[in-house]
């Protein structure tokens, strides 16, 4: 360390925000939550070629704007209401056993990966725990996506990629120009509802992410299911609950629903955002080897072992 790095004390100048700033990266420290360090990925392709939707193949687009009609507040509502019927059979199965039946699943809103669902879990995970990052994280990485099972799961009555996968954006309130592809919602019935068109529509400025209603799919779906079955800390439940939210936690909109906490799993939620998506150009994981590891650090989360989908 170069000797101009040595601090004094006591301080010199005296910032109280600086003094809180630190402190807070002290904490972050021993927790092993350094959110801002370098990530390293053998990246053969550079960042700004990540998520370029409007040079998408037609898969993609198609996706899109069959997803921005489609995903309105009553269908929102319907879905929830078919998740949270307590006479829904839960199917049952262990969280390795759902990856590999996630394994024939080729994502259609994804420009970036065609590679299978457990490959990207595993790069996730791995460059994860290639930056030494705390085990509840790298399990995190792993599982981030398990939510696209409800494809599988018949009694949620999906209806095609389009309410499972994608990015993910706030309903029942005015669609943000910041969402990819924006233009596609003109044909969403939502957008001539004189409250769901206006800027908060039923939401109230400041009440907060858990009470807003986001788009139906797999974050919200594995939200909940992780929610009541794991000891997973808050921080993780927020990367999976809003790592789809993409206008939110890199374009900055909607930001005046936050509330306080939000504030705290929005850092969350940038800090794994890297790894999802630039591990997509990383070298493909081998499944055999690394599935000891995974094993026991599912073991760790999830006490229960068989768990209700
Ligand atoms: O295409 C991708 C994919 O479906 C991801 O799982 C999702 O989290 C992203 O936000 C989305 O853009
Ligand atoms: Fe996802
Ligand atoms: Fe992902």
């Amino acid at each position: 360390m170069a000797p101009s790095a040595i601090v004094e004390y006591p301080p010199a100048a005296h910032d109280a925000g600086q003094v809180l700033e630190d402190l807070s990266d002290a904490i972050d420290d021993v927790n092993c939550i350094k959110y801002d360090s370098e990530t390293k990925f053998d990246t053969a392709k550079d960042k700004t070629q990540f998520r370029q939707y409007e040079e998408a193949c037609d898969r993609v687009k198609n996706f899109y704007k069959e997803q921005h009609e489609k995903q309105t507040v009553a269908y929102n509502l319907a879905a929830r209401n078919r998740f949270n019927s307590a006479s829904r059979p839960r199917p049952e199965m262990t969280v390795w056993q759902a990856i590999e039946k996630l394994n024939t699943l080729v994502d259609e809103s994804d420009p970036d990966t065609t590679l299978s669902q457990i490959e990207h879990l595993l790069q996730s995970a791995e460059a994860i725990r290639r930056d030494g990052k705390p085990r509840w994280m790298q399990l995190t990485g792993l599982i981030h996506d398990l939510g696209k099972l409800m494809l599988f799961f018949p009694e949620l009555e999906t209806q095609g990629q389009w309410d499972v996968v994608g990015d993910t954006f706030p309903v029942g309130c005015a669609f943000d120009k910041r969402i990819i592809l924006p233009d596609t919602f003109a044909a969403n019935p939502d957008t001539k509802d004189p409250v769901y068109s206006t800027k908060f529509g039923i939401y109230a400025p400041g009440c907060g992410l858990d009470n807003i209603m986001l788009s139906w799919g797999h974050d919200e779906y594995l939200y909940h299911v992780v929610k009541d079955q794991s000891t997973l800390p808050d921080e993780a439940l927020a990367m999976i609950r809003y790592h789809s939210f993409y206008p939110w936690h890199r374009e900055g909109a909607y930001r005046e629903l936050m509330c306080k906490k939000d504030h705290d799993m929005l850092k969350a939620v940038q800090a794994f955002n890297p790894y999802d998506l630039y591990s997509k150009s990383d070298d493909v994981p081998s499944v055999e080897v690394l599935k000891p590891y995974y094993l026991d650090l599912i073991d760790e989360f999830f006490p229960q072992k068989v768990i209700k989908w």
